[in-house]
């Protein structure tokens, strides 16, 4: 079974290697949506694969670490594309997650980054 449990923060970024004349090149914001998956069984008397209110209290303090901020003054996000995003949220997850199976970042309702440890 799978569940996936989305989470929004505001922050800004510039992406500072792409060329001069690329927009983002000059620091803009976004409204990020994040949805974390998880899969495994589901535990027969609670009914859940895990609680939404576990999954929150484990992701809340890194959404801090985002929420409102320039993203590249955080530390592992100099360069805050929605791929890098999505990485960086995956590594410090998976451990206070074991279940969590995805991991996507939307930088608008358009356009997101998934990531599922591929590269680890
Ligand atoms: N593969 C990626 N491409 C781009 C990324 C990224 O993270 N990964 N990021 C950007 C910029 O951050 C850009 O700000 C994205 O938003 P934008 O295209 O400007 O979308 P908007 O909805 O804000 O703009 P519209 O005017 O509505 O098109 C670029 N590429
Ligand atoms: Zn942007």
């Amino acid at each position: 079974m799978k569940i996936t449990q989305a989470f929004r923060f505001e922050a800004a970024h510039y992406l500072p290697n792409v060329p001069e004349t690329h927009r983002c090149k000059r620091m803009h914001g976004h409204s990020y949506r994040v949805e974390l998956q998880l899969s495994g069984p589901i535990n027969p008397v609670t009914g859940f694969v895990l609680d939404f209110f576990e999954i929150e209290a484990a992701f809340g303090p890194l959404l801090k670490r985002l929420d409102h901020y320039c993203l590249n003054e955080v530390e592992g996000l100099e360069n805050p594309t929605a791929e890098n995003i999505a990485i960086w949220i995956w590594r410090r997850t998976k451990p206070e997650l074991p279940q969590l199976c995805g991991v996507r970042v939307y930088e608008t309702s358009d356009c997101w980054a998934d990531y599922a440890g591929e590269d680890d």
